[in-house]
């Protein structure tokens, strides 16, 4: 019988000659100067298609679909491969995560952080984990908790002028269960700034309950490191 893998091959993306690897760009993030999110414009077909990804990647992972269903969808994501393949750009002009007017950056690996407010020192808001991110018996996955704090602890150690930094190491303790479709609020401060090295702290709790924190080190990059 032929898989779908033969019938549809994925071409591996390791060898990808578009990525920013060792280019002279220290960190290559987008940086981000304010907290507030731009009015969302009028009509977006970006941001309309990253919600509908991060919806549909819920509904897959929430699905029971027939072997028809299934067996169709694989065609139809073979097919959308196929298109976009010959448009892949470098990493300098995508748009996948680099759309910081957009909730969550414009992107779907990490959980949309929903911002709230921030400054200098700290950032608020929410995120709601969806069906996508089951670990098991309701629970988020576990590595999907650091994801979510290197993504608000890293932009946060980005922010406010700062020069580029990468996470050195992110700690993270799981206090209680953290339960998928519910809204969270999440909370990220600087403990401390010294030379090249930013301490961040981070907080995620459903109402009162403590589900995790974190804290990360994150290392300001020298001039032509990647
Ligand atoms: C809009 C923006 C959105 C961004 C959101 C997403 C953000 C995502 C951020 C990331 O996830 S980055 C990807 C994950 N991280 C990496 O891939 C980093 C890999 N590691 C490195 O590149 C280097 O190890 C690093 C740049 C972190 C540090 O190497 P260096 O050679 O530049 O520094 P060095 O080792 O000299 O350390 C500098 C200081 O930090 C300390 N340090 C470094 N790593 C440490 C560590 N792991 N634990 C404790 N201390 C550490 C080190 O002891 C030293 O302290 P002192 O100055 O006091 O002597």
């Amino acid at each position: 019988m032929t898989s779908v893998n033969e019938k549809h091959p994925v071409p591996s993306p390791i060898d990808d000659p578009t990525l920013g690897l060792g280019s002279a760009e220290p960190g290559g993030f987008p940086q981000v100067d304010s907290w507030t999110l731009p009015a969302a414009p009028e009509d977006d077909p970006y941001g309309d298609m990253v919600a509908n990804l991060r919806s549909f990647l819920d509904h897959v992972a929430a699905a029971k679909p027939d072997n028809a269903t299934v067996a169709e969808l694989a065609g139809d994501l073979a097919a959308w491969r196929a298109r976009l393949a010959p448009m892949s750009v470098s990493e300098r002009e995508q748009v996948f995560a680099h759309r910081t007017d957009l909730p969550g950056r414009g992107q779907t690996m990490s959980p949309n952080f929903a911002i709230e407010g921030g400054d200098r020192d700290g950032v608020w808001g929410t995120v709601t984990y969806g069906r996508y991110y089951l670990g098991g018996n309701g629970a988020v996955h576990g590595g999907a908790i650091p994801l979510l704090f290197d993504e608000v602890l890293g932009r946060l150690a980005n922010s406010a002028g700062r020069s580029p930094c990468r996470t050195a190491y992110l700690h993270t303790d799981f206090r209680a269960i953290t339960p998928v479709g519910r809204q969270l609020s999440v909370r990220g401060w600087f403990v401390s700034e010294e030379g090249r090295k930013r301490v961040v702290r981070a907080e995620l709790k459903d109402g009162d309950t403590l589900c995790a924190e974190a804290e990360g080190l994150f290392v300001a990059l020298n001039p032509g490191q990647p």
